[in-house]
């Protein structure tokens, strides 16, 4: 068995711990390490067990050499009961049930950590370490919290290891611990130096470590450590991006406008082609052009819906020619306006009217000047004819974007709403293009939309406020949560390393273990959340949520992987301060 410090130098921030440092652990016995508050016990202790890494000099260890460490902290798992803290990853027998009447802690088993006193506490860490059966036995203030009736327990047990282990403990308990070391040394002056010998140093017969790393019984304690939590996280945070997708789905609702609309146009029809297949388009229309969408027309703040569609050159309403910005209304719509604006009919003629279109997300208006009112037999349908011609030459004349530099450009390449003309016998010709496949056809271009406009672009920024808000807290608590979480558990993996299992299975258990309830719970919901906005008749957007599912994946792997980097074996000394100051 070989356990050696050569030539070891450790400092901390220009703070000399160590220079030099020499020594051989190699023989079994109980050895003391003393030395005044500060002078490195702990640290050393870390050097030898591993945790803690050097600046220069070698820590040589046999391959086949286990050590057990008794923290300073006694840091035990909270999640798990006594039983399960002590047992970890080992099976029992005779020598673990020794160890527990020896520390007198069998009554103690079914509690959990935090129903114990400091000193049950330091007992139960003690039986942990002693289960794993190690060669060497690295003691921090063993007996700090104790009783001197457990004390005695304690270094009683400590000693009868040490017949055939290397037991060494650092204390400030001198006088008690002179029964029982055989050898004392004392960390001075940045070296260690041998005040007193009991014994002749004997090599020491290595007992071999049967206990085997179980990958079950890993999973299982790391399991028990994260699934509350991590359940409730994920839960949480499930319900965050339902809550943002909700209110974007409302949102979506109620202000994109709604394209449904009644038949009205008893001279055209208008066709939808899917993805401008102009052969489409040419083999069943004469002329191709596209319609401008004009909205309802708004009085007072209110939108009223009113047909408004260009004047076909054969309409029998009217013969008159109608320049640019000219328009046609119907007795109905005159009605309304004489309603709201208390005119005359006469006072109506030269009136001037906002009509809106919107083109891409940007609304338009252009104001036209009412030249008569016609005469039609509509019933109660009140309709507006424009010049077809005179606003598409008034189009092309007007600065859209660089990419397209006229409104009218825009139109043609972007829309997709042409006009077919056709006779009087629209039902006919409605028919015998409906089964084609490959475009839909409408009678109509107006919307059913009532709301105020004023209040609408409230509502739409307040929304949109709403969402951003969500979306960043959505964000803060993925990150703030997965890595307050993933530090918390790091205490509690470094002890399951403690007890023997490798880091690289620790990882891949932990990871896996986390990524289960990523996997089902937010899935799951999301199906929920789909299958019920579906039966609402929603049109929900696949890939909208797709998309902020992976920005909340990314985000919750990457903090995870950053994280978990830290967990190394040279860091435990760390992870479990932190863990303690925390
Ligand atoms: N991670 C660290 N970063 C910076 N300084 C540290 C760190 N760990 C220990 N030290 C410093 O190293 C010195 C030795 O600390 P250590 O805990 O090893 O002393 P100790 O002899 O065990 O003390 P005590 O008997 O009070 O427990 C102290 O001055 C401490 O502040």
């Amino acid at each position: 068995m070989h356990l050696e410090l050569k030539n070891i130098h450790k400092t901390f921030d220009k703070h000399v711990l160590f220079q030099n440092l020499n020594f051989n652990f190699s023989y079994c016995g109980f050895y003391f390490i003393s030395g005044s508050s500060g002078s490195g016990k702990s640290t050393l202790l870390n050097i030898l067990a591993g945790y803690e890494d050097v600046d220069n000099g070698e820590r040589c260890i046999d391959s086949d050499v286990s050590i057990a460490c008794i923290f300073q902290n006694y840091e035990l798992i909270d999640e798990l009961t006594v039983q399960e803290n002590i047992i970890m990853i080992h099976d029992e027998n005779e020598y673990c049930t020794d160890i527990l009447q020896q520390l007198n802690i069998t009554d103690l088993l079914s509690r959990y950590p935090k129903e114990l006193s400091q000193g049950q506490r330091q007992r139960v860490g003690i039986a942990r370490a002693l289960f794993c059966q190690p060669q060497i036995i690295i003691c921090d203030e063993p007996t700090e919290s104790l009783d001197i009736d457990n004390k005695e327990r304690v270094l009683n047990l400590l000693k009868k290891l040490s017949h055939d282990h290397v037991v060494i403990v650092a204390s400030h308990e001198t006088l008690l611990l002179k029964n029982y070391y055989d050898y004392h040394y004392e960390l001075k002056d940045y070296q260690l130096y041998l005040k007193d010998q009991h014994h002749q140093m004997k090599t020491m017969r290595i007992i071999k470590n049967n206990s085997n790393v179980n990958s079950h019984k890993t999973r299982q304690i790391i399991h028990k450590i994260i699934h509350k939590r991590t359940m409730l996280q994920t839960i949480f945070m499930s319900l965050l991006i339902l809550m943002q997708l909700t209110i974007n789905q409302i949102g979506t609702n109620l202000f994109v406008e709604n394209k449904d609309g009644i038949a009205v146009n008893k001279n055209s029809i208008y066709v939808k082609t899917y993805g401008h297949n102009s052969d489409i388009l040419n083999r069943y229309s004469q002329a191709k052009r596209p319609i401008l969408e004009f909205s309802s027309v708004p009085i007072k703040n209110k939108l009223v819906k009113i047909n408004i569609y260009p004047q076909s050159v054969d309409d029998s309403v009217s013969h008159i020619h109608l320049k640019q910005n000219e328009i046609l209304i119907n007795q109905n719509v005159a009605d309304i306006l004489k309603n709201q604006f208390q005119l005359t009919d006469q006072e109506l003629i030269n009136y001037k009217l906002d009509l809106n279109y919107q083109l891409g997300q940007s609304q338009y208006t252009i104001q036209f000047q009412i030249i008569n009112i016609v005469q039609e037999d509509v019933n109660d349908l009140k309709q507006i004819y424009y010049s077809y011609n005179g606003v598409n030459s008034y189009l092309k004349e007007k600065k859209f974007t660089v990419e397209f530099p006229t409104q009218y450009d825009y139109l043609m390449q972007n829309s997709d709403f042409y006009e077919l003309q056709c006779g009087t016998d629209v039902e006919h010709y409605f028919q015998s293009l409906i089964k084609n496949n490959d475009f839909s056809i409408q009678h109509s271009i107006f919307s059913e939309q009532q709301d105020n406009l004023g209040q609408k672009s409230l509502y739409q920024f307040m929304f949109m406020i709403i969402q951003i808000i969500l979306g960043i807290v959505t964000i803060i608590y993925i990150i703030y949560i997965t890595w307050k979480d993933v530090t918390k558990n790091l205490t509690s993996l470094s002890i399951l390393h403690a007890v023997g299992v490798p880091m690289s299975e620790i990882k891949k258990n932990y990871f896996t273990e986390k990524l289960k309830y990523l996997v089902i719970i937010i899935p799951f919901l999301m199906c929920i959340w789909i299958i019920l906005f579906v039966f609402l008749h929603q049109d929900i957007n696949y890939l909208r949520i797709l998309g902020y599912i992976i920005v909340c994946y990314s985000l919750y792997i990457i903090v995870l992987f950053i994280k978990m980097k830290n967990l190394r074996q040279k860091n435990i000394s760390i992870i479990l301060k932190e863990g303690v100051d925390s």
